[in-house]
């Protein structure tokens, strides 16, 4: 007999990703066993109206999270997977990857217009710089303006005409069951996704054997590896969702194939490349170098200067 908590954040969207990873791991409990729900409110949440690329700091959103593992009042947490940062604290692991949702962005508009059919000057809500560099880099006369609070306070701010559109999430518009609400799904032509999107990650504490065994069984060895690859990719650059860095990974036969962008946030600059291996790991790594010699560490540092000043 054991009561499992799951710590999840408490926006609509967490709780909803807590939920299905409980509905999976409850056909996989050994007799007895309970899940309980605890909610547990992070420093992301707290901050609003606030560019999260200016609040900077990695890990915003799991930062409480973890100490609550790590104190033993939560015994796994649901994360999506790209708000995990790339180190995880002494003494946590991720026990799991669930199978992937979209890992495409997606354009929500007010007027029903795609991309390319807003007019000129149109204001797009994103705080992304990742999103911000690639709508511009499309559309160069569209203004970009950041938007904070959870989905449902985004949507309420398009809708009251703040914006024009606002850039999301796919994965998280499905898991709301919005997908009426999308005017279009963007392409990773137009917009390269944030590294692991779409798929989620399920920590906890790296000696808890039992907990550790259960997780196994819901783990995607594929999304594992596909996402294991971005992750070395964002690593390389010692970068996190506040950069704008894209990276997707499929696999093709028995290779991981990678492509990644580094871009500066007026889009001006586009960095990009392909490439395949076998090992997970040394795809990202290699295809870090190869953006590495064409110029994304210097792109980035200064893309760093200005977040500073
Ligand atoms: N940045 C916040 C965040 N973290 C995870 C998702 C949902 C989608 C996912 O699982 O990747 C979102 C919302 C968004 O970016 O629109």
């Amino acid at each position: 007999m054991r009561t499992v908590t799951v710590g999840t954040r408490r926006s609509e969207l967490a709780v909803i990703q807590t939920q299905w990873v409980m509905d999976r791991l409850k056909e996989h409990l050994p007799d007895q066993w309970e899940l309980k729900q605890e909610k547990i409110v992070t420093r992301g949440d707290q901050i609003l109206n606030v560019t999260l690329s200016k609040v900077g700091g990695k890990g915003l959103f799991v930062k409480e999270i973890e100490q609550a593992l790590l104190d033993g009042r939560i015994d796994l947490a649901v994360h999506s997977m790209k708000d995990m940062p790339a180190d995880m604290p002494e003494g946590l692991v991720m026990g799991a990857v669930t199978e992937r949702e979209s890992p495409w962005d997606c354009l929500v508009s007010r007027e029903g217009k795609t991309l390319d059919e807003l007019p000129e000057k149109a204001r797009v809500g994103t705080s992304s710089l990742r999103r911000q560099a690639q709508v511009l880099a499309r559309r160069p006369d569209l203004q970009v303006e950041p938007v904070r609070g959870n989905l449902n306070t985004r949507y309420k701010k398009l809708m009251d005409g703040q914006f024009d559109a606002i850039v999301l999430a796919y994965a998280g518009i499905q898991r709301m069951g919005w997908q009426d609400k999308v005017t279009e799904v963007l392409s990773e032509d137009v917009m390269l996704p944030s590294v692991g999107q779409g798929a989620l990650a399920i920590q906890c504490r790296a000696d808890d054997k039992e907990i550790l065994d259960v997780l196994q069984s819901i783990n995607d060895p594929g999304v594992e590896r596909t996402v294991t690859a971005e992750r070395a990719f964002l690593h390389a650059f010692d970068g996190g969702c506040h950069l704008p860095i894209a990276g997707f990974a499929t696999l093709e036969e028995n290779q991981v194939r990678l492509r990644g962008l580094v871009a500066h946030p007026t889009g001006t600059q586009v960095i990009e490349g392909e490439g395949q291996h076998e090992d997970a790991t040394v795809c990202g790594q290699y295809l870090a170098d190869d953006l590495m010699k064409k110029g994304a560490g210097k792109l980035l540092d200064e893309v760093r200067d200005e977040a500073e000043q």
